[in-house]
């Protein structure tokens, strides 16, 4: 038996839409991401399904991204594999924001891989964790399978042959993630996006992702938080999640840096620079963001490490 496990992501980090995304940890030590156990080898293939979020997940276990992964993995190698009994604890929950589809996606296909002796280089595993996630979503995008694979903040690059280049981050930057615990389709979230931007728009965007990209290399801080604007996805999915614009007033009245959509949302987060910031923010998403029982907040720092063997 072999367990495995992959971090949640935020996909875009507000600034990069498709083109940033970064890995995170809660600061309390809990495992905030999918977990996958390859129990053995079967005459069948099989999945057992789990954990706290397992009742989002498609009825039919067939449907299941980890089944379509195994298959896609094993077209990708070229030849037939084993069949597993796997069973997957479904800690993220599903359409929220925090690259649920592309942890599974990338928990599965870094476990088949390792499971048979690493057949696919990291390039090829990424093309094929980003290929998955493109039949979910509706779009081949990296910015959630790259750093639930590979972990730390990350520049995708997907027109040049190294996919993706990590970049710096501030050490003491504390991230509050919050999940209100309804759901919201990522695909449904893109169908809203705008299908052309004017050039003077297009100006705006590149030059505010290349003025927060220079600001981590040069460290300064109050750069980086001037260049954190979304100018491409907030406008169209602000009508989604109206509670955004009540929540970055109160937030940043208390001098916390930048308040965003996570993904496609609805989890929205707040970059926070020291611990009363965090507890701050995290206390008032509770109060006023959380919805169900499903909801969550979790305080959290970059996850440096990405997608890995659990448990040997
Ligand atoms: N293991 C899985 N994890 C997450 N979603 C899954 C899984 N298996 C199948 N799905 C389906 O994939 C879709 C994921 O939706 P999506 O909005 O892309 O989620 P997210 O934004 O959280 O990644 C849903 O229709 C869900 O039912
Ligand atoms: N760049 C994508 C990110 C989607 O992230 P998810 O966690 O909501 O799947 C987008 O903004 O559509």
């Amino acid at each position: 038996m072999k367990s495995y496990f992959a971090p949640a992501s935020t996909g875009n980090f507000s600034v990069g839409f498709d083109l940033l995304g970064a890995a995170f940890a809660p600061k309390n030590g809990e495992l905030l991401g999918d977990e996958l156990v390859i129990e053995g080898e079967a005459a069948e293939l099989s999945l057992r399904l789990s954990g706290r979020y397992v009742h989002q997940l498609p009825g039919d276990v067939t449907d299941n991204l980890v089944i379509k992964c195994f298959y896609a993995f094993e077209q990708k190698v070229g030849k037939t594999l084993p069949r597993l009994k796997l069973h997957l604890k479904k800690h993220l929950p599903v359409g929220s924001g925090l690259g649920s589809s592309a942890c599974s996606i990338v928990v599965a296909c870094y476990a088949f891989n390792d499971y048979f002796g690493k057949p696919l280089s990291d390039f090829e595993l990424l093309q094929l964790t980003a290929v998955c996630e493109g039949g979910v979503s509706g779009a081949v995008h990296y910015d959630n399978v790259a750093p639930s694979l590979y972990g730390g903040l990350l520049l995708m690059l997907p027109e040049s042959p190294l996919l993706c280049r990590p970049l710096p981050w501030f050490p003491h930057w504390q991230v509050v993630l919050c999940y209100p615990g309804t759901v919201l389709s990522t695909k449904a979230a893109r169908e809203v996006m705008p299908k052309e931007l004017s050039l003077k728009h297009s100006i705006r965007f590149a030059n505010m992702l290349s003025r927060f990209v220079s600001a981590l290399y040069c460290q300064d801080e109050t750069e980086a938080f001037a260049a954190l604007q979304d100018l491409v996805a907030e406008p169209a999915r602000l009508p989604l999640i109206p509670e955004l614009t009540a929540i970055r007033a109160a937030l940043t009245a208390e001098g916390i840096g930048h308040v965003g959509i996570s993904g496609a949302g609805p989890t929205l987060f707040a970059v926070c620079q020291n611990d009363q910031q965090a507890e701050f923010a995290a206390a008032y998403f509770r109060q006023h963001y959380e919805k169900n029982q499903d909801a969550m907040t979790h305080i959290c720092t970059l996850a440096t490490v990405g997608a890995r063997v659990l448990l040997e």
